[in-house]
């Protein structure tokens, strides 16, 4: 041990007592039961259901509130108090303009403030105290102390504490107080937020779950591939940079470019509407109810078909630079016969629908107009200046990485990439073969050092990023090709297919998982990979629990486009000390719904498994730390304090 180390430790510790005290401390909370994990993928902007799977604990605040007054309140008063807690804001508010009476309200706060006090004795049951009182509102912290650790066997304290709490409700504090234990209480319910990927794409509100993963209190990210566009935009890719406006354009959302991040649109607005027209193909979706007028649909059809042009003329020359993407399939452009209007793919030729190629040289096709250049330059510099996609992109930087082994589990978003036979398949990256957990690795350097070069847009390492996106062996893609340009403008849906990797079906078996735990040095018998990316057609009866439970694909279509396919509104994996569950959200309307009338978003549960013994701090990633923390002390005894 170093001691120099030791006698920094020292410095802190600087008597035997302090030491044992924190060893004491230390060693118990190792006996504690674990903290409760909640797992959610591919969000893709939707955040008012994200913040209120967030708020109601996954039907976790719920269950608690009813373990505790199911046999005192009412079905309809359990869900008031339920709401409460998980708005307590506006749900205060709308109670109390209930009440004609002071007396009447006086006598409501007294009892809501009792109930939740012995809610948060309740939810925080498996926690020090220590960790309670971080999780409690600053500004009254000493107060709801002393009313939850109430020791009044010998009758000497019941007035001081009666009036404790009036005084609270006279001096105009009781809605702070309720407030500020109602957020306290749905901290307690989460203890660790793992969001396994795609955060960002086709829901409106990336930024506001963004903004709410930098407040949380215990957080972690693995990269989804729309991540990775957004990461490697902001790095200096300018093809990434056009597909993610391409599909804010294609979801209407190109507030978020503009007004929430500030970029500068105007260039690309007026190349648009100097050389595109209306176009059905283009048509900005409508996924939610938004209103939007002929003008503004046209410009944002313009837009979508001009920045299209732009990303596929852009993936041209790196597809050509880089030989070991092996993507010259992806050569689309030059798979089309100007004069004739086709195009032909594998081989096959198919006529063409709803094309856009004004701007297209059929002798170089892939050549960038002036004027498209400029166009690209200006965006690359308008978004490397965003202020606030600057915080958003260093805290995905901060929080993320491709892959995460947590507590004995491998969290991923999209694959490994395996060939048929369930080997993992290699792939060469200048001049060197990487497969498995190498190749990941080798991944997230490229990533990082990309993201570390904003001024390098051409180096190999942000061509890398765009590779992650949509190349065949990426981890976060697993398909062999995208079929963008397919989709836009050949009506043959054949053609719209994306082969998916073999990691899609041979995941299904026990024994591919337990090869892939391996890899990744984890224990095959104890561990599970969990993944998002791929819708569960839950409608059909797929099942996300696969591989005997070894696999776990919790995509369940937060994002509205694809609540269709899945036939629910996400999932929530739980992960607490008795074991696992998957909790199955039905469709999440409103805010104002829940508030009106307390119905909460049902969720349905399933076990995933039940622990055979309850599962400790010390069998975590967070006990690891604890027990090395442990030994440091132990090592600083026997070197300072044990003569
Ligand atoms: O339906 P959209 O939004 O055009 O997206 C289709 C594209 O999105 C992808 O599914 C990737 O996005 P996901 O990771 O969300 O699946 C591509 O495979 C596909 O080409
Ligand atoms: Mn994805």
């Amino acid at each position: 041990m170093n001691l120099k180390y030791l006698d920094l430790l020292a410095q802190k510790y600087d008597c035997e007592e302090k030491v044992a005290t924190e060893i004491i401390n230390l060693e118990s909370i190792l006996d504690l039961p674990k903290g409760t994990e909640h797992f959610v993928s591919d969000l893709h902007g939707e955040f008012q259901a994200f913040q209120h799977v967030l708020r109601n604990g996954s039907g976790n605040v719920k269950v608690k509130i009813k373990d505790l007054f199911k046999n005192e309140l009412s079905e309809e008063e359990l869900n008031e108090f339920a709401t409460l807690v998980f708005y307590p804001e506006e749900k205060l508010q709308l109670i109390k303009s209930h009440f004609s009476s002071k007396a009447e309200l006086q006598e409501w706060y007294i009892e809501v403030i009792e109930r939740l006090l012995k809610l948060i004795s309740y939810a925080s049951s498996k926690y020090t105290r220590s960790k309670l009182r971080k999780a409690l509102p600053k500004q009254f912290v000493y107060i709801i102390e002393e009313l939850l650790y109430k020791t009044d066997e010998f009758k000497n304290k019941k007035d001081y504490y009666a009036k404790m709490v009036t005084q609270i409700i006279s001096l105009g504090q009781a809605d702070k107080l309720i407030i500020g234990l109602a957020y306290t209480t749905q901290r307690l319910v989460v203890d660790h937020l793992h969001v396994v990927g795609d955060i960002y794409d086709r829901g409106s509100d990336p930024h506001k779950i963004v903004d709410t993963l930098i407040d949380y209190h215990s957080v972690d990210i693995q990269w989804g591939n729309h991540d990775v566009l957004w990461i490697g935009a902001f790095a200096g890719s300018k093809v990434c940079l056009a597909n993610i406006l391409r599909i804010c354009a294609r979801y209407n959302n190109l507030d978020i470019i503009e007004d929430v991040y500030g970029i500068n649109l105007r260039p690309l607005l007026n190349l648009a509407e100097k050389y595109y027209e209306d176009n059905v193909a283009f048509r900005p979706k409508r996924i939610s109810d938004e209103k939007m007028t002929e003008q503004e649909q046209l410009q944002i059809t313009k837009i979508h078909q001009a920045i299209s042009i732009i990303q596929f003329k852009l993936e041209s020359p790196i597809i050509k630079r880089r030989a070991c993407f092996d993507m010259t399939d992806r050569l689309v452009l030059e798979k089309v016969d100007y004069e004739k209007n086709t195009a032909t793919i594998h081989g096959n030729t198919y006529s063409l629908d709803g094309t856009c190629f004004t701007t297209i040289n059929p002798e170089q096709p892939d050549e960038l107009l002036e004027e498209e250049s400029q166009v690209m330059d200006k965006l690359l510099f308008s978004v490397q200046h965003s202020e606030k996609l600057a915080r958003h992109m260093k805290f995905l930087m901060k929080k993320g990485s491709l892959y995460l082994k947590y507590n004995g589990n491998l969290l991923i978003h999209g694959c490994i990439p395996l060939d048929e036979d369930g080997n993992m398949e290699k792939m060469e990256i200048e001049g060197k073969s990487y497969a498995g957990r190498e190749l990941l690795d080798v991944f997230e350097r490229y990533l990082r050092y990309s993201f570390a070069h904003p001024e390098e847009t051409d180096d190999f390492a942000t061509d890398m990023v765009w590779y992650l996106w949509t190349g065949e062996y990426s981890s976060l893609f697993g398909k062999r090709e995208m079929t963008t340009f397919e989709r836009y403008f050949i009506k043959d849906k054949e053609t719209h297919k994306e082969r998916k990797n073999p990691y899609y079906y041979l995941r299904e078996d026990e024994e591919i998982c337990r090869k892939i735990l391996t890899e990744f040095d984890m224990n095959p018998d104890y561990g599970r990979i969990i993944n998002g990316h791929t819708p569960v057609k839950e409608r059909d009866g797929e099942n996300p629990i696969k591989a005997n439970g070894k696999m776990l694909v919790i995509d369940g279509g937060f994002s509205k486009a694809y609540q269709s396919t899945t036939g629910i509104a996400g999932y929530t994996l739980l992960y607490n000390s008795y074991g696992m569950q998957l909790v199955a959200h039905q469709l999440f309307n409103s805010k104002e719904e829940v508030l009106q009338n307390g119905t909460d978003v049902l969720s349905a549960k399933r076990l995933v498994d039940e622990e055979l013994e309850r599962k400790k701090v010390r069998e975590t990633n967070i006990g690891n730390g604890l027990m090395q923390e442990i030994f440091n002390l132990n090592s600083l005894r026997e070197y300072r304090y044990m003569k």
